[in-house]
């Protein structure tokens, strides 16, 4: 397990040594959420938090560690000392991953002593920031491909090793059938595919025999590149001859096909579906790759193009059109000298960056045929019985109610104990179970709102009390101290 314990932004440090200065360690709650979905969708889906879990059991600073803030002249030696003792005490509760998450709604709550809490905050943001995004655009390129198989390529294109090795992650929880990353495959046991690059067939004197090499080679996985040349007049040809031969071998042709990297993929598909399927070849894959994502892929699909599987490179791993997620890590409350929390809040001009204050959680509330109706940010010690009518209002236009009626709504809190003071408390998943749990949630949210353009809202509401108290916290600004 990697040591990130240096993983944090310099303030982080300066305002721990600060507490620790004016013995100011009051236990916190911060909310880690994100303000808007990525390329403007209606959800996002979380991801990261086996790795926020990896990174807080194993924080710890190294005398190593302590040796460099030392050579900064920032910070004494008192300090110092309480840093090499330092580990993780407090509790974190969170949204498991492969869940589809909306705005504002906490993704991850810590309650910890401030300096811990303080510390902590720009890791967990870079974890879950990227992971969850990517795990959103994997989300909507295979919402795009309506049940074709998407191959996670993105490699050689992300931003560094660890954007491609866990945005590879990210991308299969979400939905892709496999990644051409063997390390991630190593890591996390997902499934690992590929085809060959055009180097492959440039290598040999002609398209024929570096067909057929590679099919000797690989019988059971032999998908043929063939836009090298003339993807129609000797590519889509040629593979046809190798397939026949391994017919006539008496291979019994299962995962092979072709793929095709440029050119107009709907025409040329379209074309080699016919020739393959006039020659007997009506199984073999059609696979696509070059510069894809959900727009296209959705374009691709009403052109009509005959692709049953698609490469998705550049486009996913670096979530191009939209690089960041934009998740933010939020003082919520404060413990007071009794005991329990004093709740608070964040103004700002714009009322959509007004933080929700006090110790919250989450309830996702369902329709009678299970679907996703919308969310609902609560106190932590609110409780509901679904044997009661739920009044769910708008937040900001409150007169816009819903009143559902017992046998109409089901609740299911989706936040979940991770850590109990400092002890992780919580069994992540493998990859493949949380994909096949993220595939659930995504069925529970309507087309209309997964569609991937101007997508329906999922409304996140405030229970009744946590709503009272924003209110009461924003009438008392201004008149007393907050
Ligand atoms: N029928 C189609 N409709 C919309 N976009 C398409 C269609 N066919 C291909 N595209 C996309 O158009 C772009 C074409 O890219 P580009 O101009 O680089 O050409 P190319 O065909 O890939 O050629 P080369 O790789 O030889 O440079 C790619 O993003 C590809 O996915
Ligand atoms: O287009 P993307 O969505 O990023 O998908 C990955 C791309 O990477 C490869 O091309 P590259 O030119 O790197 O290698 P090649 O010579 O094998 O085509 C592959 O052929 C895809 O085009
Ligand atoms: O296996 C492939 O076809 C592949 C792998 C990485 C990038 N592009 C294509």
């Amino acid at each position: 397990m990697r040591n990130l314990t240096l993983l944090t932004d310099l303030y982080e440090l300066t305002m721990m040594q600060g507490y620790f200065k004016t013995d100011n360690n009051r236990t916190v709650i911060f909310d880690a959420f994100h303000r808007k979905n990525p390329c403007d969708g209606a959800y996002a889906i979380s991801c990261g938090l086996e790795q926020v879990i990896d990174y807080i059991k194993n924080l710890h600073f190294t005398e190593d560690d302590i040796a460099y803030l030392r050579s900064l002249s920032i910070f004494d030696e008192d300090f110092l000392e309480y840093l090499s003792n330092f580990h993780f005490t407090g509790d974190i509760y969170a949204i498991p991953e492969g869940t589809v998450i909306f705005p504002r709604e906490p993704i991850v709550k810590v309650i910890a002593p401030i300096m811990e809490a303080q510390l902590v905050e720009t890791a967990i943001l870079n974890i879950i920031n990227h992971q969850s995004l990517i795990a959103t655009k994997a989300a909507r390129v295979c919402y795009a491909a309506k049940g074709d198989g998407i191959m996670e390529f993105g490699l050689r294109r992300a931003q560094g090793p660890d954007a491609g090795i866990y945005g590879a992650r990210a991308a299969v929880i979400a939905g892709c059938v496999g990644t051409s990353n063997v390390l991630t495959g190593q890591m996390f046991g997902v499934p690992v595919k590929g085809t060959h690059a055009h180097s492959w067939i440039m290598s040999f004197p002609d398209e024929y025999t570096a067909f057929k090499t590679y099919a000797d080679l690989y019988p059971d996985a032999c998908i043929l590149l063939v836009d090298t040349y003339d993807t129609l007049r000797s590519g889509v040809p040629n593979a046809i001859r190798v397939f026949k031969e391994m017919r006539e071998k008496g291979i019994d042709l299962k995962d092979y096909g072709i793929r095709l990297d440029s050119g107009d993929l709907a025409y040329l598909t379209k074309k080699a579906r016919k020739m393959l399927d006039d020659a007997g070849f009506e199984d073999a894959i059609i696979s696509a790759s070059s510069d894809l994502d959900e727009y296209l892929i959705d374009s691709l699909k009403t052109q009509g193009a005959a692709i049953t599987s698609w490469g998705v490179g550049t486009n996913l791993i670096t979530s191009k059109d939209n690089p960041a997620f934009g998740g933010v890590y939020k003082l919520a409350a404060v413990m007071g000298d009794d005991g329990t929390f004093i709740p608070k809040i964040k103004l700002s001009e714009n009322s959509e960056k007004i933080t929700n204050p006090g110790n919250k959680t989450v309830y996702r509330v369902y329709d009678a045929d299970g679907m996703i109706k919308a969310d609902l940010i609560a106190l932590a010690d609110e409780t509901y019985d679904e044997s009661q009518p739920l009044l769910l209002f708008d937040p900001v236009e409150t007169w816009k109610k819903t009143l559902m009626e017992p046998g109409e709504y089901s609740m299911r809190e989706i936040m979940v104990k991770v850590f109990d003071k400092g002890e992780c408390v919580y069994d992540s998943p493998n990859v493949m179970d949380i994909q096949k749990y993220c595939k659930q949630e995504q069925a529970t949210l309507w087309d209309e709102s997964k569609r991937l353009i101007n997508p329906q809202v999922v409304h996140v509401d405030l229970s009744q009390k946590l709503y009272d108290l924003k209110q009461e916290l924003l009438h008392n600004y201004g008149r007393e101290k907050l």
